[in-house]
């Protein structure tokens, strides 16, 4: 059952099986975020501008998983460095002129409005296996003007972030509301948080072909099963044919990442300069601290038709 926000007196209601788990909503105007708790003491915070997942605690609450810049604008006027940052309608620089995202900044407009707190649903038959899922929605009407002048189409979206025991899952239902389709590109920018960049490796990308934004866009095909990060990363892999890569830290599973109904993945990390040259990035050397494997359809273009609605998004284990 999906409880609104808008009846707080829902939000934590006692059961008949005890305590289940604990959301609030809490904060002012752009730093309003939706915080919950289960009962084994496993966590998420996501701010309602840009629907941005900023932490994300598993092992009781003893583990953040999710890299957040110390930097990170927090208020609601500008995207989040770190994270779960949400990309939707385009990937990347819009294409120059002559596409509907063209005028729209970089990455979309999604990561920088505010979303609406639709809900949370709850599961909780047993203090380990209990699990909450927040709503989140987003439409045509909620958009800055600059926005909607620049991408003048109708949708609704609904993204669904479910924190269980040991994972977390996220998932974007996009809705053509209007009466032509539209092209569209969606990924979840996720900042993965470890210990020491030359520990990891990513895994599950062989014989993936990519791009590799760092060398002039051009095309690759992944042969080692490890890719290890040694320099600045920037590659989009295309089509990739197995559902999960993984982040293995020190020969261990840290992360699997399973793609629902998407099949590219980017992998991303600045380096020492790029890094130092980004204001929000902090602290300098926090380029060690992470790496970002982000899920999503950015090869090309989905198209949407009218009355149409689509599904995708991730789920990610984590093993620590
Ligand atoms: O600085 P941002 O707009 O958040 O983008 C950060 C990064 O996002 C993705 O990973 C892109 O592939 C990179 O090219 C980009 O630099």
């Amino acid at each position: 059952m999906v409880e609104r926000a808008n009846r707080p007196s829902a939000l934590n209601a006692p059961t008949a099986s005890g305590p289940g788990p604990q959301v609030d909503v809490v904060g002012e105007g752009g730093s309003q975020k939706v915080v919950a708790k289960l009962p084994s003491g496993e966590s998420i915070e996501v701010l309602l501008f840009g629907a941005t997942v900023t932490s994300w605690k598993s092992n009781g609450g003893q583990t953040e998983n999710l890299w957040l810049s110390d930097a990170a604008d927090l208020t609601g006027k500008k995207p989040v460095r770190g994270g779960i940052p949400v990309v939707f309608p385009v990937f990347g620089p819009p294409p120059k002129s002559g596409h509907a995202t063209s005028s729209l900044p970089q990455h979309g407009f999604a990561r920088s409005s505010r979303w609406e707190y639709m809900g949370k649903s709850t599961s909780e038959d047993a203090l380990d296996s209990s699990s909450v899922k927040l709503d989140f929605g987003l439409d045509r009407q909620s958009l800055s003007e600059e926005a909607r002048k620049a991408w003048p189409l109708d949708f609704g979206l609904v993204y669904s972030v479910t924190l269980s025991k040991d994972s977390l899952q996220a998932a974007l239902t996009i809705q053509n509301e209007g009466e032509e389709s539209f092209d569209f590109q969606f990924l979840l920018h996720t900042y993965f948080r470890i210990q020491d960049i030359s520990k990891i490796a990513v895994t599950g990308l062989s014989g993936t072909e990519y791009i590799d934004k760092v060398l002039d866009a051009s095309l690759h095909t992944q042969s080692d099963n490890q890719l290890k990060i040694t320099g600045e990363t920037d590659r989009v892999y295309k089509d990739i044919k197995q559902d999960t890569t993984s982040i293995v830290e020190d020969g261990k599973p840290r992360f699997d990442v399973i793609r629902n109904n998407v099949k590219d993945t980017v992998t991303w990390n600045p380096w020492i300069e790029k890094a130092k040259a980004m204001g929000d990035f902090s602290p300098d050397d926090g380029y060690k601290n992470m790496v970002c494997v982000e899920i999503g359809a950015v090869d090309g273009w989905q198209k949407l038709d009218k009355g149409e609605a689509w599904e995708g998004g991730m789920l990610v284990k984590s093993h620590l």
